[in-house]
């Protein structure tokens, strides 16, 4: 029997020198695959406004959403841990806001963690909701929602401030933390720095672990990707053979044929 991935087995992967394997899920039937794939986290990344509601950001996700995506995939989940991503304006109002609404991942939709972006700027947050009992996942580098701040989707440089940034989300008390589009050279320093687990999305190989987009590298998007984005599969390609091939059999009279008839 394979039991839950905890924080401590993540703890554990990082001390062994073993990758940490990551994707976004979204429902129940993807997350099932992902899950048995044998992944260890799967985030309900709030990536879903821009994903499944086809936004232009991340910023109108809310807390509503988040929770019915979440309580979707937690229901699919046996090994992998999920952590449900804190949308914009859900952890920024004050200290009680944010616990409750981290509280709601875990009680409502069954999630084991919770993510909210930014570094030294929400290490009170930080404090506060892994203070509850709620594992946190910090999130830096390239926080989309802070895209009109960042003036758009922009590779994060400032190493001085990513290093800071990583170091005092870890003592705040994040298990682990999310580097979204940082240079390689600058993902490799922190993530020997520190000792809580590194996962990267655009931040190079020497990461502790790796995330993607399930959409994007299933090749289910047909949208622009990111640079740091590979394609794994072309769902999309197939998804659109099949449609194609439905389409002619009923416009020629093709299907169904008697093997799909009730007699
Ligand atoms: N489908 C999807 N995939 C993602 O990885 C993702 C989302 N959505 N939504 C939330 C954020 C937004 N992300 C993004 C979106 C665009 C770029 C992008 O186009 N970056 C430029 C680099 C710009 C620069 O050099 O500063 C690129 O060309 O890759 C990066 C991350 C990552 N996240
Ligand atoms: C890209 C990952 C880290 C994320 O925050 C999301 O999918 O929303
Ligand atoms: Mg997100």
């Amino acid at each position: 029997m394979t039991s839950k991935i905890t924080t401590t087995s993540l703890f554990q992967m990082k001390k062994e020198g073993k990758k940490i394997t990551a994707l976004t899920a979204y429902d129940y039937p993807f997350a099932r695959m992902v899950d048995a794939s044998g992944i260890e986290m799967i985030l309900v990344g709030d990536s879903l406004g821009m994903v499944v509601q086809g936004k232009e950001n991340t910023l109108p996700v809310t807390m509503d959403e988040m929770l019915y995506h979440t309580a979707m995939v937690t229901r699919a989940c046996e090994t992998a841990m999920v952590v449900g991503d804190m949308p914009f304006m859900s952890y920024q109002s004050s200290l009680d806001q944010a616990v409750d609404n981290a509280g709601r991942f875990l009680k409502e939709a069954g999630a084991g963690a919770v993510k909210l972006e930014g570094g030294a700027d929400v290490c009170d947050v930080i404090k506060a909701v892994a203070s509850a009992g709620i594992p946190v996942q910090a999130h830096i580098g390239l926080t989309p929602q802070s895209v009109h701040q960042m003036g758009g989707f922009k590779v994060q440089r400032d190493e001085d401030r990513l290093m800071a940034d990583a170091m005092e989300v870890q003592s705040a008390g994040a298990f682990s933390v999310v580097l979204e589009g940082i240079p390689s050279p600058i993902a490799e320093k922190i993530t020997k720095a520190l000792t809580i687990p590194t996962i990267g999305i655009g931040a190079g190989a020497h990461c502790d672990g790796q995330i993607l987009v399930l959409h994007d590298m299933l090749g289910i998007n047909d949208r622009h990707l990111p640079k740091f984005v590979k394609k794994f599969a072309d769902v999309h390609a197939v998804a659109a053979k099949g449609l194609e091939d439905y389409l002619n059999a009923v416009r020629k009279g093709e299907f169904p044929t008697s093997e799909f008839e009730y007699k």
